[in-house]
């Protein structure tokens, strides 16, 4: 059983359809790049699955759960984080202490008897490489470059225990080798934690995905691997061009 489940999601806004049935199965620690036009309700879609968004109509079921019409801070406490294209850290607090806050503010009884029995700062000096931000422990995340804020941003997540990672153009505004980077970061978490990206730079869909989903008009137009994708006549006149 796929760990993300979307049936059938639609969502109307005013009678205008930004998702119209759409059918999306995601594996445990997969890693699923979300493709296509402006519009196309992609970042719908992700608002969708962490609550930020209620459907009209339709089901989301993670870990076996339905989530569908849960609020935001229920479907985080089964393991939905949402990493948005403004990051959300704490600008006069260092990045290791963000990383402190985002780990306490893990939620359930569960997760704080985890968090006594286990070394926490083993956990987080494994974030921070994971992340590559080992030498910015003590640096105030106001001083971190923008790559280096994003990444903060995600290693938040990872420190909360995310299971499921959704991101929204995590390489906008980023250079070319901030991009390669978050491209490495993603390599290290495929497998461990499931990840649905929503990208347009081509290079870095390339690099990160193993399968693709356009979705054109709210619901999906073509899947599979970046071969296919590319060479599928369809996607190519409604997306990459000719
Ligand atoms: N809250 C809302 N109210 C009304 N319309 C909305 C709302 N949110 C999104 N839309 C519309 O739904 C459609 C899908 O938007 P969405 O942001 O999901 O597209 P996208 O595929 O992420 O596009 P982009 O690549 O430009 O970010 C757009 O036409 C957008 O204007």
């Amino acid at each position: 059983m796929a760990q993300l489940e979307i049936r059938d999601l639609t969502v109307d806004f005013g009678g205008f359809r930004a998702v119209d049935g759409l059918n999306l199965n995601v594996e445990k620690g997969e890693l699923l790049c979300l493709l296509g036009p402006n519009g196309a309700g992609k970042s719908t879609t992700l608002d969708l699955i962490c609550g930020k968004t209620q459907p009209t109509s339709g089901k989301v079921v993670f870990d076996g759960a339905t989530i569908t019409n849960l609020p935001e801070f229920k479907r985080a406490r089964h393991g939905v984080g949402r990493k948005f294209q403004i990051p959300s850290v704490f600008k006069r607090l260092t990045v290791r202490e963000n990383l402190e806050l985002a780990r306490s503010q893990r939620p359930g009884v569960w997760a704080n008897i985890t968090r006594i029995l286990a070394k926490p700062s083993e956990a987080l000096e494994k974030i921070m490489e994971t992340v590559g931000l080992t030498d910015q422990r003590h640096v105030l995340a106001e001083n971190l470059s923008h790559g280096q804020t994003q990444w903060l941003e995600i290693a938040m997540l990872l420190s909360q225990d995310c299971k499921l990672l959704l991101m929204d153009e995590p390489t906008a505004g980023m250079t070319a080798s901030e991009t390669q980077r978050t491209a490495a970061i993603l390599e290290k978490l495929h497998g461990e934690r499931t990840i649905v990206v929503v990208e347009h730079d081509m290079q870095f869909v390339r690099k990160v995905a193993r399968r693709i989903t356009v979705l054109h008009q709210g619901s999906v137009l073509a899947e599979g691997s970046i071969k296919d994708i590319e060479s599928n006549p369809e996607v190519r006149s409604a997306y990459l061009g000719h």
